[in-house]
């Protein structure tokens, strides 16, 4: 476990050796944190003098490597300067500034005036105590203040820690705590789940200032709290923003989904998320000015990273409390969207939504998350969405594989083509290396599109570790991989194919099935809303495949268990098939929509 040190920057990541942390002198402490987390920078540790400062040390570095080489010098004060997304908002604000950044309900704002707000809150961030390495967490939803604080809280030299306000208190409760929060801004309707998550931290746990975001009409509670809008008010316009030293500290603390186990706390730095900023951008042809719509939410992942690409091209950011399909089609209307993310959930929503007609202009979606069914794709596309296909973890900051999409396969049928898109790809051009291998031997599997095996990753957007988590960041990360606990193919082409979570394959008579096949197939019933395919226990088989249901409402006749085996018997071998198939009014689901198969594995369980 590391024991967290947030309170400089460069500490976070310290051994338990730090009993005597106080008493060294800084270079000793940067040494530290360097060569703890950073191969390259063990030769520093060596070698470096000890009065030197982190900006320094990389050139530092480099000088006592050319020493060594003799070579030219290559990095220097001059070319080494830290990536960081944070510097896309002043560029918007010369390029984009009289264009509008974020629009919702009666509200909108300038990228000039964005990037004033922002400035003006970091410095009020600063004048509230905190110091650089310390978190600031965010309990909203996708709302202006959202965007800003995307900026503004990193900009104060703090880390972003954005929570899922559809957690329960309990769950935020034990999340400020590991996170150690120093402040929390809370959207005015989450505001009572935040107090009863702070009265729960345990006594000698010191209670986080919180910061309120009022809705323009409610201003009932307002005195007990800081408000937002005063903080922007007060602060200073012209702040010097707290740059990174390095680009290698956190600027963001995001916690898994929990759909597997319970959240782990993800760091990515400033050199991740600005890496994974313009790769996402240049992966999904994003161009110049789009007007994006905030159906993602933005406390997952940064939007997968658009929180802050956004601003690269002066978009739009188009605001959304509510996330559900009658608000989704009113602002495309509205303010004629071109771009949006979701999960298939959310596709699966829009294209099952009553009244949904097709599009007046196309709208880009971007897709992931969970596996996305070919026939939810074909559904999407037949609408005026033009999907994409993309996929990553917490741990990658955003989607860092893509299903890139070749023009000759435009000549192909529908369900061709939904099949094709729903596989998820390649590497995405920044983003370094995808591969699927043996568990044991660690060798690539074939690429015959049927042998399955661990997907592995590695490159620059890869999280620098979990939050006081060092067993776990170094059970995933190991011999230059990232393991992501999913289970792939590689298809001849080299393209992924993500067949199911580790946790959720079924072993049936020795055989591995993948239960996302099963799945694909039963969405292309037109009478399922929803299914989720899990294993049951079997005294012969070891497991069979079980199947949850919910069916569309709208449907004047429902299927029969037996009919919904006999659609899949034509479609599948018969081992695929579920034995048994369960109707359910609503499948379970994590607050970032996905469907929680662990739940369902304890109903089926119980079925026996
Ligand atoms: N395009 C996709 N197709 C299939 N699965 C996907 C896709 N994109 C993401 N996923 C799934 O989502 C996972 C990443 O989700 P996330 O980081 O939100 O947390 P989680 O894994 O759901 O939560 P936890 O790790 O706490 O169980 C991936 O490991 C993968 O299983």
């Amino acid at each position: 476990m590391y024991p967290l040190k947030l309170r400089a920057t460069n500490q976070w990541l310290l051994s338990s050796s730090s009993a005597g942390f106080h008493e060294k002198p800084a270079i000793s402490r940067n040494k530290t944190w360097l060569s703890n987390n950073f191969p390259f920078a063990k030769n520093f540790a060596r070698k470096s003098h000890s009065s030197l400062s982190i900006s320094n040390a990389l050139t530092s570095l480099d000088f006592v490597e050319n020493q060594q080489t003799e070579k030219i010098s290559s990095r220097s004060a001059a070319n080494a300067c830290a990536l960081t997304p944070l510097g896309f908002l002043e560029r918007a604000a010369i390029v984009y500034g009289d264009c509008p950044s974020i629009v919702y309900n009666d509200t909108s704002y300038t990228w000039s005036e964005t990037h004033t707000r922002c400035l003006r809150l970091a410095s009020s961030i600063v004048s509230l105590g905190i110091q650089r390495g310390e978190v600031v967490s965010v309990v909203a939803p996708n709302v202006p203040a959202m965007c800003e604080l995307h900026f503004a809280i990193p900009m104060s030299g703090a880390i972003l820690n954005t929570i899922n306000l559809r957690l329960d208190a309990r769950t935020i409760s034990l999340l400020l705590q590991h996170s150690e929060s120093k402040l929390v801004f809370v959207d005015h309707q989450s505001r009572s789940l935040v107090l009863e998550a702070i009265s729960m931290l345990p006594l000698n746990c010191k209670r986080p200032t919180l910061i309120l975001i009022p809705d323009d009409h409610d201003h009932e509670n307002e005195h007990d709290h800081i408000l937002y809008e005063k903080l922007v008010e007060e602060g200073e316009p012209g702040f010097d923003w707290v740059r990174p030293e390095s680009e290698w500290e956190p600027i963001t603390l995001n916690y898994t989904s929990g759909t597997t186990s319970s959240p782990k706390g993800v760091v990515h730095s400033h050199r991740g998320a600005f890496l994974l900023a313009l790769d996402s951008l240049f992966d999904w042809s994003v161009p110049k000015q789009p007007v994006y719509l905030w159906s993602l939410p933005m406390f997952h992942a940064n939007g997968w990273g658009y929180a802050w690409a956004l601003a690269a091209v002066g978009a739009t950011n188009v605001c959304l409390r509510r996330i559900d399909a009658p608000s989704i089609y009113e602002a495309i209307h509205r303010y004629e969207v071109t771009h949006m993310c979701g999960a298939p959930v959310v596709l699966n929503m829009l294209t099952n939504y009553s009244d949904s007609k097709k599009l007046e202009s196309p709208v880009h979606i971007m897709t992931a998350g969970a596996p996305p069914p070919a026939p939810v794709l074909d559904r999407a596309e037949s609408l005026g969405f033009i999907v994409s296909h993309g996929y990553g973890l917490t741990e990658t900051g955003g989607l860092v594989v893509s299903c890139a999409w070749k023009r000759q396969w435009n000549e192909l049928s529908a369900a061709e083509r939904a099949r094709l898109k729903a596989r998820q790809g390649v590497s995405i051009v920044g983003f370094s290396e995808v591969d699927v291998i043996e568990p044991e031997s660690g060798k690539s599997v074939k690429r015959d599109g049927s042998t399955m095996g661990e997907i592995v990753l590695r490159g620059g957007t890869i999280m620098v570790g979990y939050l006081k988590d060092r067993e776990g960041t170094s059970k995933c990360m190991r011999n230059g991989w990232f393991y992501t606990g999913d289970i792939g193919v590689m298809h001849p082409d080299g393209y992924l194919e993500v067949k199911d979570r580790s946790k959720d394959v079924i072993i049936t008579g020795g055989e591995n099935l993948s239960s996302v096949e099963v799945e694909s197939v039963l969405y292309s019933h037109p009478a399922v809303n929803e299914v989720a395919v899990v294993a049951r226990p079997d005294k012969f088989w070891g497991e069979t495949p079980c199947a949850f249901v919910s069916l569309k409402e709208q449907m004047k006749e429902t299927p029969t268990e037996k009919e919904i085996r006999e659609f899949c018997k034509t479609r599948l071998p018969l081992y695929m098939v579920p034995r048994l198939v369960v109707f359910k009014k609503e499948l379970p689901k994590t607050s970032t929509g996905k469907i929680q198969k662990f739940l369902l594995r304890e109903m089926a369980k119980a079925l026996i």
